[in-house]
């Protein structure tokens, strides 16, 4: 049976992710306004492992924080399991700590795809800055004060420094700053950690100091199943903790934060989405939105390990027997070390051939490297590195649907790897672009050579092998539930769900491309947007309302007056002709007034 909750809210907001912690502090600065903020995972004190950095390893590891959604392999990607946190914080809580923001050209790109300047670059940096507190100080491509606070990887050890001056040698620009408008180039990376070396999530970042606010109301351990609907129009949610069924209501709008892979599928269990996908799986179609699901575009990477010649300048071992423990105490002691480190130290952004109007390949170095082959978890047992290759903005494009009514049912994934020929060139040239770094003089006292796993694969099939076998998802999914000027788009460009009022979505479903390298600094940017444009649409709502009611008011004055006017015009003929009649007041307000109908 279903437990109707107390209270009405203005806003409800489905997940605590990168996206959701953003919007629940931002909708509840106002105290007048009644939030509630539902996440499935449990705890709203976070998890120990998720503000340390180098402990991101045993987070993945737990079921009870993480999803792991099966993914059907497709002609050319592997078959693997997609992972989200699930835990407040969401995969900002498990993630690799890689601040990467989009340079220009991509949020000019993703300003003409949606048919929006609210996406474009003017906007969308200064959301970002909004967002940092950068360790380099503010400027106008860096904030200062804001939430997340951001640490440069270095000083960068000479393993690290060789691959830059490898990357001079191979022609690349040496980028100082992350934040620079023009990301092209190789340079050391920026991490969502702070100066005590601790890792910074949404959550941490806009819940925690927002958390007793009287007026947010935080439930962890609620799975949101569906969104309530009425005649066009979100009124509420369902959704479950244990066995106990719930039921939230809300008067203004509710907003779906639970990602690219779990915002399309309660939309689908709520009867939005494409009919016939709901047909198949069983649901009654509420709302037909064909592209609900469709549109989601993954990008790939692919994980090369390279053997060191010596130990000193590898990580591999700093987790193992007595490293592992002077390592953490030097953690605990100084907050450095090891394990306050983002996944990678040094990021390349770079073109697959010279036409390129903007990089379309993504390099990241590291000095640890994991085994590769499925099945075998852990760092390698030899000194190592760890380059790994992205193809970005991949075009081609999957599914995640709903695979019946069910809420316990897992999502059906489809990603679709590497089906285009464009995708498949950019994803040969990110490995050829990285082996061509590794090869330069300047790391040759350093490596070795590649690992057999990847070094067999010399030919474009050999590669595109590689990948199926390999490859793997960079967690950046989208566009399972995008923005875009067409009627068909499931969302505006306000991120309004199309079809149904007070229904928004807001994470990385919402874009219709991979906007950056990564996607946790686009999504917490655009949550600031979305509280913008809640706002922006609450207020003009309430004008509208208190438009209505000031009418309402006149006309029942007039209403009032028309009465009075009409009992005068009865009661005149009994008035003897020496009394007042009229006020000028009265005269003045008369013209508005309903002539009054004579009586019969
Ligand atoms: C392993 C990994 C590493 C990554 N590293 C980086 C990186 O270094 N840099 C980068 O830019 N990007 C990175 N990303 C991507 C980035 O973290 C995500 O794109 C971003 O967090 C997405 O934000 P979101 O708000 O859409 O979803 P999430 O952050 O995943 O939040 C969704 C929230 O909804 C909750 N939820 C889900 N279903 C329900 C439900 N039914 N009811 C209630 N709550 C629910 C979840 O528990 C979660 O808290 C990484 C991704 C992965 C998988």
């Amino acid at each position: 049976m279903t437990e109707a909750q107390a209270g009405e809210f203005d806003y409800i907001i489905v997940g605590a992710g990168a996206a959701g912690s953003v919007l629940a502090e931002r909708l509840s600065a106002d105290p007048e306004t009644r939030v509630l903020l539902l996440e499935e995972g449990k705890g709203a004190g976070g998890h120990w492992a998720s503000s340390v950095p180098g402990a991101s390893g045993w987070l993945l590891r737990d079921p009870s924080r993480v999803y792991r959604y099966q993914v059907e392999p497709g002609a050319r990607g592997p078959a693997e399991r997609w992972l989200r946190g699930r835990m407040p914080g969401g995969t900002s809580a498990v993630g690799a700590m890689l601040w990467l923001r989009g340079g220009a050209a991509d949020w000019a790109r993703m300003a003409q795809v949606t048919g929006s300047e609210d996406w474009d670059w003017p906007e969308m940096s200064g959301a970002l800055r909004r967002l940092e507190h950068h360790a380099f100080g503010g400027s106008e491509l860096r904030g200062r004060g804001g939430p997340v606070s951001l640490r440069l990887a270095g000083p960068l050890r000479p393993l690290m420094q060789a691959v830059m001056t490898a990357g001079a040698e191979s022609g690349w620009r040496q980028r100082e700053d992350p934040n620079e408008a023009d990301p092209e180039g190789l340079g050391p990376a920026a991490w969502t950690i702070d100066d005590k070396g601790r890792r910074v999530t949404a959550w941490t970042a806009f819940v925690r100091g927002a958390k007793d606010r009287q007026n947010l109301r935080i439930e962890t351990g609620v799975r949101v199943d569906r969104v309530l609907v009425d005649e066009g129009r979100a009124y509420g949610i369902e959704g479950r903790r244990g066995s106990a069924q719930l039921l939230f209501r809300c008067r203004g709008e509710v907003i779906l934060c639970a990602g690219a892979v779990i915002t399309p599928k309660i939309l689908m269990l709520s009867g939005i989405g494409d009919g016939m996908a709901l047909r198949r799986a069983g649901i009654e179609t509420r709302h037909h939105s064909p592209n609900i699901g469709r549109g989601l575009r993954d990008q790939m990477m692919l994980v090369t390990n390279w053997r060191l010649r010596h130990w000193r300048d590898s990580d591999n071992r700093a987790y193992s027997g007595g490293r592992l423990w002077v390592n953490a105490l030097r953690y605990l002691l100084s907050g450095s070390g090891v394990m306050s480190q983002g996944g990678a130290e040094l990021v390349g952004f770079l073109s697959s051939h010279k036409a390129a109007e903007r990089p379309d390949i993504m390099i990241t170095a590291a000095a640890h490297s994991h085994e590769v082959v499925p099945g075998i978890s852990g760092l390698e047992t030899e000194p190592g590195m760890r380059l790994t290759g992205h193809a970005l903005r991949p075009e081609s494009s999957g599914y995640v649907f709903a695979d019946g009514p069910d809420p316990d049912m897992a999502p059906r994934i489809e990603a679709n790897h590497l089906a285009t020929e464009r995708d498949r060139a950019r994803a040969i040239a990110a490995l050829r672009r990285l082996r061509e770094l590794a090869r330069r003089p300047a790391l040759s006292e350093f490596v070795e050579g590649e690992t057999v796993i990847s070094a067999w694969a010399k030919s474009d099939d050999d590669i595109l092998d590689l990948y199926r076998r390999y490859g793997r998802s960079a967690g950046h999914a989208v566009g399972s539930c995008a923005m875009g000027p067409d009627d068909l788009d499931p969302l505006d460009s306000r991120l309004r769900l199309r079809g149904i009022e007070r229904l928004r979505v807001c994470d990385a479903s919402i874009f219709p491309e991979v906007p950056a390298g990564g996607t946790l600094a686009p999504v917490m940017a655009a949550a600031l947007r979305a509280a913008e444009f809640i706002l922006a649409d609450a207020a003009e709502r309430d004008g509208e309302a208190e438009e209505d009611a000031e009418l309402k008011a006149t006309s029942e004055t007039e209403d009032e007056a028309g009465e009075v006017a009409a009992e005068a015009a009865v009661a005149q003929p009994e008035t003897p002709d020496d009394s007042p009649t009229e006020t000028p007041a009265d005269s003045a307000e008369a013209p508005s007034a309903p002539a009054p109908r004579p009586a019969a």
